[in-house]
């Protein structure tokens, strides 16, 4: 499958448009930019070794700072082994290996790789994302006033709470969002 193909293309717009679609990837991640989506294709006996990715991506008038990578997994799990995505960040070793359609963010500038292929092919799909919001820590405390405000939410209905942790969480996008 090569790049400009029409199935190529089409896949690639179900892609996206899935990543568009989700709230949760919108909430946690705050895209202001997204790159195309990339392929990988593993076949037996390959491997990605550790790396980070290129932090700017496109070209220069469609610069895209990769602050977060997507893989979304595209190959049935139980029809290869190996090929986990695993992923160093604050000195922990996290291994990935989801089910067919299912996705996992993570920041860019860690060191990840994934393991070699033994039986099977794994195929995954690649998105990089410039969020509004740089910092991993700040849109941490963001991905936690909304879980709050769901929780609130779903406790009391659109309270006095609720609105100020919405308030709150809006505002504080305010202040750190680059735009
Ligand atoms: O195939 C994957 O899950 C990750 C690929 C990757 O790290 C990359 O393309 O930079
Ligand atoms: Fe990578």
């Amino acid at each position: 499958m090569t790049q400009g193909a029409p199935e190529y293309e089409q896949i690639a717009r179900i892609v996206r448009e899935a990543f568009m679609r989700s709230g949760e990837l919108q909430a946690a991640l705050l895209p202001a930019m997204a790159t195309s989506v990339l392929f990988n294709r593993y076949s037996q006996g390959m491997e990605y070794g550790p790396h980070v990715d290129t932090p700017v991506m496109g070209s220069m008038s469609n610069a895209i700072r990769s602050d977060i990578a997507i893989t979304i997994f595209l190959s049935d799990p139980q029809s290869y082994d190996g090929g986990e995505l695993t992923v160093f960040m604050n000195g922990i070793s996290s291994q990935f290996k989801l089910e067919a359609g299912a996705a996992i963010a993570y920041p860019a500038n860690t060191l990840h790789h994934v393991t070699p292929v033994t039986r099977g092919v794994r195929d995954a799909a690649i998105i990089w994302v410039q969020s509004q919001v740089r910092d991993p820590a700040k849109r941490e405390v963001l991905w936690d006033m909304e879980n709050a405000k769901h929780l609130t939410f779903k406790r009391e209905g659109k309270s006095q709470a609720f609105d100020l942790i919405s308030k709150s969480r809006a505002n504080l996008i305010r202040m750190w969002a680059e735009t």
